[in-house]
């Protein structure tokens, strides 16, 4: 057999096209586009309200989209005019509350939506007991669990039947925040070796770094960015992007000659015509900190630019960082920068702040106030 080409990508395993929804003439969904490969897990982020749910609703088939279209393996599930039910899309489904049939064992649960002969039924649900260390558990039923055991039940049943892709709304937000972590990396240990296409749905951007392939970013029913984890937080498309993920400072300047002036030194804007307003958004993790001698600062560096003078407004504690809010010389704007281990300078300490260049961000200026 001819090796697979590593230019062409495999038939996406689910590939959703200019899907929108409007309630009451509203776009909840805004023409939203993007594909799931097998094994792979997509993380639909943003904030509340933004469409993530109505999306997977409409994926699933218990909602149905105005416009665009849904396909499974290249084949059309959905579009304006037909529509497969959602029972035969081959879909999984995982909500928050787990949704666990009250009324019958574990066993019976995992194995509700199995179909074939009761010996590969049987079979398959051992083999999922076994595989999330539910055995012991098999005869009892949801109430005699603990949160993260359910969760593991929920995750076996939408399993059970191999379903090509399982779609999961914020699967790990009804847990304790103790466990979450180590559920999250079972949960994607298994995902992973029962290779469907993943589509996730979080408010949380800690969880879809931890948990993602690809995210991809949502605000106001549509997709802003899509891309690698590390690609959406280091190459953010906008500032509110930016803001998704961390604090942020902005510093606002104008360009001239492809360049801006600032307190902190000039920053390079390529590209970008004269006049033109833009924000440098940089991460408090960015900048660096020095001490004040005798109302100096260090030398300019063309990593880091000029220093600007600031003063302690605050210090606090975070375990294994700190975070120091400084009120600036230059323009009486507050600044944030997070500082590895143990440094909490008193308030009113007079520091000097400088900007890592190569992790800032230059935008064109816009109002919006990150979230
Ligand atoms: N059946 C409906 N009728 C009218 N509006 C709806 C309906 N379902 C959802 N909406 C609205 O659509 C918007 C998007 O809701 P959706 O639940 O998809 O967002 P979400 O991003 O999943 O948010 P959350 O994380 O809070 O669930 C919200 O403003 C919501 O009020």
């Amino acid at each position: 057999m001819p090796e697979p080409r590593p230019d062409i990508r495999p038939e996406p395993r689910l590939q959703i096209k200019n899907l929108s929804r409007f309630y009451e003439g509203r776009a909840v969904v805004n023409d939203v586009s993007l594909t799931v490969q097998p094994g792979q897990v997509t993380c639909l982020l943003g904030p509340s309200g933004c469409g993530k749910s109505t999306t997977l609703r409409l994926i699933a088939g218990v909602d149905h989209q105005d416009q665009g279209e849904v396909y499974v393996d290249g084949q059309l599930i959905c579009d304006g005019a037909s529509t497969v039910p959602p029972e035969a899309r081959s879909i999984g489904l995982m909500f928050q509350d787990f949704a666990l049939f009250p009324h019958l064992n574990v066993a019976q649960n995992v194995g509700f939506g199995v179909s074939g002969s009761k010996a590969d039924k049987r079979q398959r649900v051992l083999a999922l007991l076994k595989r999330m260390g539910l055995m012991h558990h098999a005869k009892d039923y949801p109430h005699q669990l603990s949160g993260g055991e359910q969760q593991r039940v929920a995750l076996a049943r939408s399993l059970a039947p191999r379903p090509k892709i399982m779609l999961m709304d914020e699967p790990f937000s009804g847990l304790d925040n103790r466990l979450r972590d180590g559920i999250r990396d079972e949960t994607l240990e298994v995902l992973k070796e029962e290779g469907a296409a993943v589509l996730l749905v979080t408010h949380e951007p800690e969880e879809a770094m931890r948990m993602a392939d690809e995210i991809a970013l949502m605000r106001d029913g549509q997709i802003i960015q899509q891309g690698a984890p590390y690609n959406v937080y280091n190459a953010p498309a906008d500032k509110q992007a930016a803001a998704f993920f961390s604090d942020i400072n902005v510093i606002t300047g104008t360009v001239h000659g492809a360049l801006t002036d600032t307190a902190f030194g000039q920053f390079l804007a390529p590209g970008v015509p004269d006049g033109t307003k833009v924000d440098i958004v940089i991460r408090p993790q960015h900048i660096k900190i020095d001490f004040d001698r005798h109302g100096r600062g260090p030398n300019p560096t063309p990593q880091d630019g000029t220093p600007a003078r600031g003063v302690v407004e605050r210090a606090r504690f975070m375990g294994n960082e700190s975070l120091v809010e400084f009120r600036m010389d230059f323009d009486g704007s507050v600044m944030k920068a997070t500082i590895p281990s143990v440094f909490l300078p008193k308030a009113g300490t007079a520091l000097w702040l400088m900007i890592r260049r190569d992790r800032c961000f230059v935008f064109n200026h816009s109002k919006t106030r990150p979230a």
